[in-house]
């Protein structure tokens, strides 16, 4: 039977996934308008990122930024996953999602923490992690990156390109060929603007998650927006065949490779 948290990634809208930054924005009061304007403009998903805020503080964001989504957008609101980055006792706290990085708590523990429910993503940067992170079986989403170098994060790896992408997605292709259960959602990240964005997308790769373009956009909808379309148009590319990305045919699922027919009962 798939773990909630898994079912729910494989609900999720991952084509654009916009992580916050609070000092890009203008600071940790302007988040939650910045984070409406980006689901205005078509994220499906949100992380909280603020490497400087207290527990206290994420803990307000989380809070605000939900109280503003559910104002201004209804029922839609709860389509939009919230995540938080690093911090396992404000995901604890607030019931939030939750990402780590393979320095942060693994999810092997954050799962033990958090419950089935709650997605847990993971980033991950060679196709050793990749296989890792599939065969662990905890983690809901896993970040690749970053793709192209990045000012955003100053401890970033080197960047892996469109090759070292396709190299990190290789296993997850195979195991997508090979396993019957659902797997990980896959998202790419880092360096990530509109130009680059159609190049990910015909990867395969299930979504992009973009920072500094729209946390630093004189209008992060309309940014949004575009990126949007970028990688929209970029995975068209890659599947008119008809297949989706992971090679096999789609399976009712808004995008990307979906938990079957016989897994939905
Ligand atoms: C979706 C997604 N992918 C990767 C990351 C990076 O996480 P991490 O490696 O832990 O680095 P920090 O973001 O914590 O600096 C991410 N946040 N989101
Ligand atoms: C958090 C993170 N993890 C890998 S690169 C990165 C930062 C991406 O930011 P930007 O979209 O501004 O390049
Ligand atoms: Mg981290």
């Amino acid at each position: 039977m798939t773990r909630p948290s898994l079912r729910a990634a494989h609900e999720c809208d991952l084509r654009l996934y916009h992580v916050t930054d609070s000092a890009l924005s203008g600071g940790i009061g302007a988040v939650p308008a910045v984070v409406l304007a980006a689901v205005r403009g078509g994220a499906g998903m949100i992380q909280l990122r603020d490497k400087d805020a207290t527990d206290a503080d994420l803990v307000e964001l989380v809070e605000e930024c939900r109280r503003v989504l559910g104002a201004q957008l209804g029922a839609r609101a709860a389509q939009i996953p919230l995540v938080v980055d690093d911090r396992l006792a404000v995901a604890e706290q607030t019931r939030c999602h939750l990402h780590v990085g393979q320095d942060d708590a693994t999810p092997a523990y954050a799962r033990e923490v958090l419950g089935p429910d709650l997605m847990i993503g993971l980033s991950t940067g060679t196709p050793a992690q990749v296989r890792e992170a599939l065969a662990a079986g905890e983690a809901d989403l896993l970040g690749i990156g970053p793709i192209h170098s990045t000012a955003t994060k100053t401890d970033a790896a080197a960047p892996l390109g469109i090759d070292g992408l396709t190299a990190c997605l290789a296993p997850w292709h195979e195991a997508a060929r090979t396993v019957g259960s659902p797997l990980p959602r896959t998202v790419a990240i880092g360096g990530i603007d509109e130009t680059a964005a159609a190049p990910i997308a015909a990867t395969g790769v299930e979504g992009i998650c973009v920072v500094s373009q729209i946390a630093a956009a004189a209008d992060p909808q309309a940014a949004s927006a575009r990126l949007l379309a970028a990688f929209t148009r970029g995975a068209g590319q890659a599947s008119n065949s008809g297949r989706g990305p992971a090679g096999r045919p789609r399976i009712g699922h808004r995008i990307g490779h979906g938990i079957g027919q016989e897994d939905q009962a």
